[in-house]
């Protein structure tokens, strides 16, 4: 889809197809919908990184509290949204040695004790390897500063699912 057929879509179409470009928050979708119409995929971006920024930090904190554990529950049960799921499976998430899930879970439950919400990282932008360093260092952080980081991974996971779901201005005209 180009970004002109995206500025004629009907709310209900709109959400259906983009309501999970930020992970369980389609209500982020739904009120973007209203700043129509885009003037490309990076003004439809910007739309939804300007509402996440001016949400409280109790609202950002929201976003974080929805997205599932990398290797948790949900990919073990196969609960995860479609998105996710692919993610964790692209950064190699689901061939972990068992002592690597229980050092996942371990630091998992420890940074979310900690921060009191998940920890969140782009997966197609690392892999097994990135992403648990990253959880140990990142669990060192001030609370304000890994909130921020967070919600960067968060933008940066809504920037490659947009990618997949409209086609760059520069590939229309080919
Ligand atoms: N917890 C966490 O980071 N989850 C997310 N990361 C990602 O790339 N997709 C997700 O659902």
């Amino acid at each position: 889809m180009d970004i002109g057929s995206v500025n004629y879509l009907p709310y209900e179409v709109f959400v259906d197809v983009f309501g999970n470009v930020v992970e369980k928050c389609p209500l982020i979708t739904a009120a973007v919908w209203s700043r129509r119409p885009f003037s490309s995929l990076a003004d439809l971006e910007a739309s939804i990184n300007d509402f996440i920024d001016a949400l409280p930090e109790s609202g950002k904190e929201g976003i974080l509290r929805v997205h599932p554990d990398l290797t948790g529950r949900d990919l073990q049960s196969g609960t995860l949204t479609r998105e996710s799921r692919e993610e964790q499976v692209q950064a190699g998430l689901d061939t972990l040695t068992t002592a690597e899930v229980s050092r996942m879970a371990r630091l998992n439950t420890e940074y979310k004790d900690h921060f009191g919400f998940p920890f969140v990282i782009c997966a197609r932008m690392n892999n097994k390897a990135t992403i648990l360093r990253q959880l140990e260092e990142r669990l060192r952080n001030e609370r304000t500063i890994e909130r921020a980081c967070a919600i960067d991974e968060v933008k940066k996971i809504c920037h490659l699912r947009l990618q997949g779901l409209v086609v760059p201005e520069t590939s229309n005209k080919l």
